[in-house]
């Protein structure tokens, strides 16, 4: 037990009732279910989700938040509430591991993932953007996720796994993208495993080992390549790690763990950001006049407030789990070992006493030291803080620029929020009429 204060008795309130009917209603559709629970039994509260059922407990308050991101990892896991996903991401996956595993996975992927190594990747990212935009024109009707999927897809493929090659490109796409679509009903053949034998289950796992094979092929050359030292993409940063870190480098099998990690956690995450900031912009047109001027004056400063008030009104995840080892108080309340403490990503975002008019797109509350501490979490926190951060604001921005430095972008309607496998999408795939701009 932690030594911090209890202030409240017993388990927080909550909605009680079927867990069977609470666990539909919000693997259904939590964006409209959680917001009443919350008005009505206040910051923390808790459910029960099967299986199980297994207690949940939401935290909202940004104070609770910072004490659950500041925890002891070792007490607070966030590792095996994502085994589910084992299969697909393999054992040594760094969103699956905790303890020891994790700290390793984290010291030897993170120098790949900071300052200098973000400036590098920049020319790509740019390249590839500029390819897609070249394909559209004047009065299309953009169907901003398909788009922003299609670049992220190529970000990922050329920028981190390090493949530039056109005729392997070709290859990879569409089993890659087959891979990164895990529709619920594949879950259920990691906990049925008599499924695998049957379609559809058994063509995603053919064409998953087909991927892996790809993989293991690509590892294997980077290791071998003469130009190794002087490339740029994140494999071949991360075959150079190890020794210096004093760490045994990655085998082959914990690199391949990594980059279907980076892939799957990196891909639909910063499209979906992307689709909806461009939707925002394109309902807000005085804001979008701001963001058209600072892709002319090379203003990333703004871009970038664009994209994270995106990311605040629309969060892609959210939630985070963190899963109690041993009892401990959380927020002053004493929860038994085997709790899972959530801080509510969405609820958080939507609290006025930190947004102004929560509602409203407005990036201008981004602009410099204006927006208080644990209260804008969109890539969680504390050692489990994603780690692609700074990776998707760069890539973000980078689009952004490039996009609206071409276009001017008009959303008909309001998009609905979709849970699309954990990410939070425009259900109507945020279409947007494209304006050619004269330059
Ligand atoms: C808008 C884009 C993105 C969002 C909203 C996002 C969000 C998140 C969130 C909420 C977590 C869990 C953090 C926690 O438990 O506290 C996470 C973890 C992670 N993310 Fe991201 N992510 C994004 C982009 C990326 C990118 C581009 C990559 C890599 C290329 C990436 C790789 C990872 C990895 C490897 C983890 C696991 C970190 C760990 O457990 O130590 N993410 N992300």
């Amino acid at each position: 037990m932690s030594d911090a204060a209890v202030r409240h008795e017993g388990m927080p309130p909550g909605p009680g009732g079927s867990a069977a009917f609470m666990t539909w209603r919000f693997l259904r559709d939590r964006y409209k279910h959680i917001p009443p629970i919350h008005e009505k039994y206040g910051d923390t509260f808790l459910i029960q989700l099967l299986p199980g059922p297994r207690n949940l407990v939401v935290f909202s308050d940004p104070a609770d938040i910072k004490e659950i991101f500041a925890a002891d990892p070792s007490q607070f896991h966030a590792g095996e509430g994502n085994a589910i996903l084992k299969p697909v991401m393999g054992e040594h996956s760094l969103l699956l591991t905790d303890d020891m595993e994790h700290t390793r996975g984290r010291r030897l992927l993170m120098p790949a993932f900071t300052g200098p190594s973000m400036r590098a990747y920049q020319p790509l990212v740019e390249a590839i953007a500029k390819v897609e935009i070249d394909s559209w024109n004047d009065g299309d009707k953009l169907i901003t996720l398909d788009r922003m999927n299609a670049i992220t897809l190529d970000v990922i493929l050329q920028v981190v796994f390090g493949v530039t090659d056109e005729e392997r490109l070709s290859v990879l796409r569409p089993k890659v993208n087959k891979m990164v679509n895990i529709e619920a009903k594949m879950l259920l053949a990691w906990s049925y495993p008599k499924l695998f034998a049957l379609p559809p289950w058994r063509g995603y796992f053919k064409n998953q080992q087909e991927v892996d094979k790809l993989l293991f092929a690509e590892i294997a050359e980077r290791r071998a390549a003469s130009d190794l030292d002087g490339r740029d993409d994140v494999l071949s940063r991360l075959l150079r790690v190890g020794d210096t870190e004093g760490e045994e480098p990655l085998s082959d099998i914990e690199m391949r763990d990594q980059l279907v990690t980076l892939l799957l956690a990196g891909h639909e995450t910063t499209a979906s950001a992307l689709s909806w900031t461009l939707h925002e912009l394109g309902r807000n047109p005085e804001i979008q006049a701001k963001a058209l001027a600072a892709a002319d004056n090379g203003d990333d400063a703004y871009l970038e407030a664009c994209l994270k008030e995106g990311m605040r009104l629309h969060p892609i995840i959210d939630f985070v789990a963190r899963t109690l080892q041993s009892d401990q108080v959380v927020g002053g309340w004493a929860l038994p070992r085997g709790t899972t403490v959530t801080p509510s990503i969405m609820l958080s975002h939507s609290r006025e006493e930190n947004f102004a008019d929560a509602h409203l797109y407005d990036p201008e509350r981004f602009m410099v030291g204006k927006v208080p501490a644990n209260t804008w979490i969109p890539f969680g926190g504390g050692v489990r803080r994603c780690i692609g951060a700074a990776f998707s604001l760069m890539e973000g921005t980078v689009v952004l620029r490039e996009v609206l430095q071409r276009y001017s972008v008009e959303a008909p309607k309001v998009a609905p929020n979709k849970l699309r496998n954990i990410t939070n999408v425009p259900g109507d795939k945020a279409p947007v009429k494209l304006t050619a701009r004269v330059s």
